[in-house]
């Protein structure tokens, strides 16, 4: 099958519910959930506590989960950021999804009360398991961190030929002089892909291809440069489930040349791209192009593996692209508690790995993991 006729099966529309909002960065969505006070001594039932977006309690339809769970013993209940936690648990684990929140603090009071509010729970019941813990997902909010742990897999991973593009740190519009020595130290060639530093959130998206020193001006800090690697359009998305990993094709942009050209930089948002449905005249390959192999299982699922070990996480997506001219697996971005969109089986997983934790839970005693 032809690239491009491949492709053409990839692109699915989307099947779950709910669309960004316009208010999706306010606030004001992490709040509006009381009475879910049941206690696990009086139900005896496990308290799973669900502390998400109202978008992506949406998105991952957690109502639905919630009934699955229902059926196995579990009781879902729907965190209120906005209240004391407390009164709302107890809890044995908490599932959440609190990246906007935390870039969010960083300017802007309500956020960090949330996340104080939050905070102050964890330290105080040291027995509940988050999903994921803070610390671990707050490194992957940053790109610089995201890709410095990403330029450690080719030596982890040497048997497997897996990489990451050569990148470098854009950190101030001071550092902008330096970057063509920079870019030549770091081994950097054009095309660049140019990305936010922060790594989640809607403005996080919004990207540029910059395919000479003539383009640099537009780069606007911080964010990371990234040597483009052309891979034939085809983006291979793994969303790991605790110890299950799964994996999606989806659109992705098309190859460009090597070497500097005289082409103006394109912005774009990465969402336009690469979502199921995403149908640009970025991912668009001529008929001609050969598609490549798609990557070993094997290799992908070392990939996976060593990335738990690294992240210490049970809720991730790695995006993998296979770089055309040396079929190197190319990792190019990590995403906290992603969409797992094409993963039926997303549910029954993560109800298993809620299960297993639950039972180390009540087998370890003194287990602490919320650190
Ligand atoms: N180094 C690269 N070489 C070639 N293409 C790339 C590279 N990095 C990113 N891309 C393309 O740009 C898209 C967006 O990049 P990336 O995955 O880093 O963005 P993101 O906004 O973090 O994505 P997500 O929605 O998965 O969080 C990728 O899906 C891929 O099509
Ligand atoms: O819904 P969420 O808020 O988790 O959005 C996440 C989005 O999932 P979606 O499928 O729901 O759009 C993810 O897409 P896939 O990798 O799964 O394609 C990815 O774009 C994350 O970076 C987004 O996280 P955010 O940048 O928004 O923090
Ligand atoms: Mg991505
Ligand atoms: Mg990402």
């Amino acid at each position: 099958m032809g690239a491009a006729n491949r492709r053409a099966a990839i692109g699915k529309s989307r099947h779950v519910i709910g669309q960004m909002t316009p208010d999706f960065h306010k606030t004001v969505k992490w709040r509006l959930h009381a009475g879910h006070t049941a206690s696990h001594s009086m139900s005896g039932r496990s308290r799973v506590g669900f502390c998400l977006s109202a978008k992506k309690r949406k998105r991952m339809n957690l109502a639905a989960f919630s009934e699955m769970c229902a059926g196995h013993g579990v009781k879902v209940v729907e965190i209120d950021l906005g209240q004391p936690l407390a009164p709302q648990g107890p809890f044995d684990v908490i599932v959440h999804k609190l990246s906007d929140v935390i870039v969010e603090s960083e300017h802007d009071q309500q956020s960090k009360h949330l996340l104080a509010n939050f905070q102050s729970y964890v330290l105080a019941h040291p027995g509940t398991v988050l999903l994921d813990p803070l610390p671990a997902m707050t490194r992957l909010l940053d790109r610089f961190t995201s890709y410095q742990i990403m330029s450690k897999l080719h030596k982890s991973l040497r048997d497997w030929r897996i990489c990451s593009p050569p990148y470098l740190a854009i950190h101030s519009t001071g550092d902008l002089a330096s970057v063509q020595t920079a870019m030549e130290e770091q081994g950097l060639s054009f095309p660049l892909i140019c990305k936010t530093r922060v790594a989640h959130g809607s403005l996080s998206h919004e990207m540029c291809l910059i395919f000479s020193a003539g383009g640099l001006p537009d780069v606007r800090p911080p964010c990371v440069l990234q040597s483009f690697v052309s891979h034939g359009a085809v983006l291979h998305k793994v969303f790991v489930v605790g110890d299950r990993h799964f994996c999606v094709e989806r659109p992705s942009l098309k190859n460009f040349p090597s070497g500097p050209c005289d082409r103006k930089t394109i912005f774009f948002n990465s969402h336009e791209v690469s979502k199921p449905e995403s149908s640009s005249h970025l991912t668009a390959l001529d008929e001609q192009t050969p598609s490549l192999p798609p990557p070993s299982s094997e290799a992908m699922a070392a990939l996976v593996q060593e990335l738990r070990v690294q992240l210490g996480m049970a809720l991730f997506g790695v995006d993998v692209i296979i770089d055309i001219r040396t079929h190197t697996l190319t990792a190019i971005d990590i995403n906290i508690f992603p969409g797992y969109e094409g993963v039926p089986q997303f549910f029954p997983s993560l109800l298993d790995h809620i299960k297993k934790v639950l039972d180390q839970r009540s087998g370890a005693s003194g287990f602490q993991q919320n650190t």
